[in-house]
């Protein structure tokens, strides 16, 4: 059987080096382009040992033809599948280019659906492109989903503060925020997991994806992450999807879908743990606010992603604290007020609130005393 051929955006990271790890046990894939940031090492690893023939970076590797752009990659390489897994607004540009030169896109950015799920959807459509989710809750509600759902769960873990006293989480420091319990990931998702900012995108994520309303979408802890996902049938019938958590499932799967080809770890059933605990409004105060405020608001939503990457760069930076992290969020995305219509819009009001949330560090000055 022929090889598919993959591009891989935002391959030196977590989701990236993972997709890596995936297809060279799976067989059946070819890595014929890669998208990175800064990290040449890992590129030039990956580039030599797969003999990748085509990538985009900032920087020069031993092998291979560096291309200008993630366009120019990908018009060159038009693969059968891309993997976008790119953090950020620039996720989403690299997203929203993936659909001009694939049929399949298996999406880990889900950034692109939270600032502009309408947008990309409708382009999805015209298309015609397969899309996937590479998130885990997301692929393990895709393999539960069936005509008639009644309800799905989420499952959290809580990230670094889930155990932490409530009057110690506003002065965590980077370190403390950078040890999510179960998942090694990137570092913003990670501190994403901290604020439960990450479950709330998730929470659109699957509103924009399965096309469930709100109300219809809960979110518990799980702390072993062991359950990813559950639906409830309207019979009343429960579906848990549930493993260990590693993400090379969910990527296989969405690089064979609907066929499984990846031999994962089997659990031992005594390991079985499904307790779904309440997400604490006092520990984690933005991802209510979000519930409450933004989700049904794309504004808010683009401005609430914008306020989040400048404000964990400045928390990872030791310029604030994760009290002041939090409080910041709030601040900006209270204050902006945009009609959204088309995906430019979705683009200016990104660089608007970067702005915004710029001058209210500016403002604050930095760290809160201890
Ligand atoms: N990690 C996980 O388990 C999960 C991640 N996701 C989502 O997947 C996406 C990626 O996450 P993750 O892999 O953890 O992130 P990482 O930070 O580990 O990796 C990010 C990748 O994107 C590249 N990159 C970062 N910024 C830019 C930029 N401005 N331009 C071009 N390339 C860039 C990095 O390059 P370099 O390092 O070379 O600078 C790296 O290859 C996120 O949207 C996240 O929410 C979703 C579910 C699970
Ligand atoms: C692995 C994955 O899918 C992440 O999005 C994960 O969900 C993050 O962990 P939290 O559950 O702590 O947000
Ligand atoms: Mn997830």
């Amino acid at each position: 059987m022929e090889e598919k051929t993959v591009v891989i955006l935002g391959a030196t990271g977590s989701i990236g080096t993972q997709t890596v790890d995936v297809i060279s046990k799976i067989g059946g894939f070819r890595i014929v382009g890669i998208s990175f940031g800064k990290n040449v090492d890992v590129a030039n690893r990956i580039v030599g040992c797969f003999r990748v023939p085509y990538y985009c970076g900032d920087g020069r590797l031993e092998h291979g033809l560096r291309m200008s752009s993630i366009e120019e990659l990908l018009d060159v390489t038009k693969p059968d599948v891309v993997v976008c897994a790119i953090p950020g607004i620039e996720g989403v540009k690299a997203a929203f280019e993936s659909l001009n030169h694939t049929k399949r896109l298996a999406l880990a950015t889900k950034e692109t659906l939270v600032c502009a799920g309408p947008f990309f959807k409708k382009m999805v459509q015209e298309r015609g492109v397969e899309l996937i989710p590479v998130d885990s809750e997301h692929s393990a509600i895709l393999q539960l989903m069936e005509e008639s759902v009644a309800r799905i769960i989420l499952t959290a873990s809580g990230g670094a503060v889930r155990d932490v006293p409530k009057d110690r989480i506003r002065n965590l420091g980077p370190r403390e925020v950078l040890k999510h319990p179960t998942w090694r990931m990137g570092q913003r998702i990670t501190v994403d997991s901290a604020t439960m900012v990450n479950k709330l995108f998730e929470v659109i994520e699957a509103h924009e994806l399965f096309d469930l309303p709100y109300e219809n979408i809960q979110v518990a802890i799980n702390p072993s992450s062991f359950v990813h996902g559950v639906v409830y049938l309207r019979d009343g019938t429960v579906k848990i999807h549930a493993g260990i958590p590693d993400m090379r499932v969910p990527i296989a799967y969405a690089l064979t879908y609907p066929e499984r080809k990846y031999n994962g770890v089997l659990p031992d059933l005594r390991d079985f743990d499904l307790r779904l605990l309440e997400v604490e409004e006092d520990r984690y105060p933005v991802f209510h606010y979000g519930l409450k405020s933004i989700v049904n608001d794309l504004s808010k939503r683009i401005a609430l992603n914008a306020v989040d990457e400048v404000v964990i760069e400045a928390f990872l930076n030791e310029r604030i604290s994760f009290g002041e992290l939090v409080d910041t969020i709030v601040r900006v995305v209270d204050n902006v007020s945009f009609k959204v219509e088309n995906l430019e819009d979705v683009f200016q009001l990104d660089l608007l609130v970067r702005d915004m949330a710029r001058v209210e560090l500016e403002r604050i000055g930095g760290r809160e005393t201890k």
